[in-house]
């Protein structure tokens, strides 16, 4: 297919590593601010997927609602727009939020139940290895298995094989992680890690408490549900934007080839 064009919700979080880590992999990555950055004056999406990034999310939903993001967000996913969120992410699109902010909605187009700052502070920020449950998505999963997305998912498989990381996830490097001047891995840290393993940065990250029907897990942390999809939407606790871990970046890609394929 052409270059997919990537958009990423641009009114406040961490964005430009998002950007910069999806034209990394091809894709053309794009700012979106307004509705119009959204759907052309068609009603068309002018995007090919779309990442929710991490920042606060209560002042994500109200920076929404103010530049009239809301309803054509949820609008776009809910027709099958791919969609990552991550962190603040990841609870704009829960259909529930255990301990909102005063007035704080979400998009509740996920059926996820989800509890904010779960991992602790600021301070008990840290850089983990998880064991990724995927990838459903991958273009040699694509090739292998057409349409038929949950099957490695649910054996722990790889495109590569099983993957035994039980040393890996267990391996907490223990190093504090500041979201401002936020330090990414290495390229040599991010070699290191076995396939079938994210490298992940949590920050206040909220943990999933409830799973839907046909939601599928595909990370855990401290055996909470980090990383779920949902059909046409991933969404995940942590930041490996942050970490030089193109995994979950990979993954949003591989659903657009789906919806290309369909
Ligand atoms: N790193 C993050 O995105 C933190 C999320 C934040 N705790 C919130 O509730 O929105």
């Amino acid at each position: 297919m052409t270059q997919p064009v990537v958009g990423v919700l641009a009114l406040q979080g961490g964005v430009a590593e998002h950007l910069a880590m999806l034209e990394s992999l091809g894709a053309r990555a794009i700012r979106v601010r307004s509705a119009s950055d959204l759907v052309g004056d068609d009603g068309a999406p002018v995007i090919d997927a779309l990442v929710l990034p991490g920042g606060e999310s209560s002042t994500t939903d109200r920076l929404c609602r103010t530049f009239g993001l809301f309803d054509p967000l949820r609008e776009v996913i809910a027709a099958g727009l791919p969609v990552l969120g991550t962190c603040a992410g990841l609870i704009m699109l829960a259909s529930q939020i255990e301990d909102p902010a005063p007035g704080q909605q979400s998009l509740g187009v996920l059926d996820v139940t989800v509890a904010r700052n779960a991992f602790g502070s600021q301070v008990d920020s840290a850089e983990v290895l998880l064991e990724w449950m995927g990838p459903s998505t991958t273009p040699d999963h694509l090739d292998s298995h057409p349409g038929d997305s949950a099957s490695h998912a649910d054996t722990g498989d790889t495109a590569e094989g099983h993957v035994d990381v039980t040393d890996a996830v267990t391996g907490h490097l223990g190093r504090a992680f500041d979201l401002v001047s936020g330090r990414a891995a290495s390229d040599a840290d991010v070699a290191l890690a076995p396939s079938g393993v994210v490298r992940a940065a949590f920050i206040r990250a909220p943990a999933v408490t409830r799973v839907g029907d046909g939601v599928e897990v595909l990370a855990r942390y401290q055996e909470s549900v980090v990383a779920v999809r949902q059909s046409n939407i991933l969404a995940i606790s942590f930041h490996p934007e942050l970490t030089g871990d193109v995994t979950v970046h990979e993954e949003l890609l591989g659903l657009v080839r789906l919806e290309a394929a369909v």
